[in-house]
């Protein structure tokens, strides 16, 4: 558990801590498993396919809360938080950026309404065998397969100043 270790270590040091939800949406489509990702249209991370999330806000009651509002926004289906898994913790720090992200990663499989186009995301569901990691997140692709087998996750990854490669990490996978 070294990557629990050094998220906690850090979160505790860190000058500031914002906490951001990131939640996947799973369906089994005639027996082929597939998952919702969205093309993020402005804003962090603009350009590249992602599952939905953002800022926890102080008007959420819960994380999970706040993980099924943003899919509600972004992908513009209505999830429940009650439904919303919790799959793990990933933490990003950026050269010369104090503040540090937390961000709560979730799974989700019940949902209703049919995901669509938002001012944020265009959403596109995947094959698991066809996920877009060269244009996903440079770390996605060190965990993403892990959650898609069913497993926890709990990592770090610091990146550069420009976001585009990250120079250290640390990852911890378990059963769930
Ligand atoms: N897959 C993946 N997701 C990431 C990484 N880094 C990172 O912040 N995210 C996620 C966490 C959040 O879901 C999202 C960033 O939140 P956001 O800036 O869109 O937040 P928001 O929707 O509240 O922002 P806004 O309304 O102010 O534009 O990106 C990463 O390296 N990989």
């Amino acid at each position: 558990m070294a990557a629990a270790r050094r998220v906690a270590d850090t979160l505790f040091k860190a000058p500031k801590v914002k906490h951001y939800t990131l939640a996947f949406l799973l369906r089994d489509n005639n027996g082929t498993k597939e998952v919702l990702l969205g093309m993020k249209k402005r804003g962090f991370g603009a350009g590249k396919w992602n599952g939905f999330g953002g800022k926890v806000e102080p008007t959420d009651a819960t994380v999970s809360d706040a993980a099924a509002r943003e899919m509600n926004e972004e992908a513009l289906v209505t999830v429940l938080g009650s439904d919303m898994e919790e799959k793990g913790t990933l933490v990003f720090t950026f050269t010369g950026k104090p503040e540090v992200m937390h961000v709560h990663v979730f799974q989700v499989r019940s949902y209703s309404g049919v995901p669509s186009e938002s001012d944020e995301m265009k959403p596109q569901w995947f094959t698991y065998d066809a996920i877009p990691y060269a244009s996903m997140w440079a770390d996605d692709k060190y965990w993403l397969p892990s959650l898609l087998e069913g497993k926890n996750i709990v990592g770090q990854f610091d990146f550069d100043a420009d976001e585009t490669k990250f120079y250290d990490h640390v990852l911890d996978v378990t059963d769930a």
